[in-house]
């Protein structure tokens, strides 16, 4: 990083430190997300093998729906733009799907 510490009171080497910290912060919560999306393909696993026995179709549109809403909701909630937190959702949908199928 260049040095812009013109005050001489260290500025710059305190900012990286916090940049080092926020980042540390984004890694955990980076790995915290990965590790929760593993958790609902887990269950979206059991839920395809529910519908497997019963000879449900994979695809629910209105269970689709519901996911969508809520994430609507919650991105309201948390004041996060909720388009792109229902792009993420939709995303993460197809990647059951996908799953749900690969394993019929
Ligand atoms: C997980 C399910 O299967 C599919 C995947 C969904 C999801 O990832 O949220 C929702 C509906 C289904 O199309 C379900 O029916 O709940």
């Amino acid at each position: 990083m260049a040095d812009n510490d013109t005050d001489g009171r260290g500025t710059d080497r305190m900012t990286d430190a916090e940049l080092d910290d926020l980042r540390e912060e984004i890694r955990s919560i980076d790995r915290e997300i990965v590790e929760l999306i593993a958790q609902r393909t887990y269950v979206a696993e059991s839920i395809a093998a529910v519908k497997r026995e019963e000879g449900i179709p994979t695809t629910d549109e209105q269970q689709e729906a519901a996911v969508m809403d809520r994430a609507g909701e919650n991105a309201e909630r948390f004041d996060v733009d909720s388009n792109l937190v229902k792009a993420v959702f939709r995303l993460l949908i197809e990647l059951n799907k996908v799953e749900q199928r690969e394993s019929r």
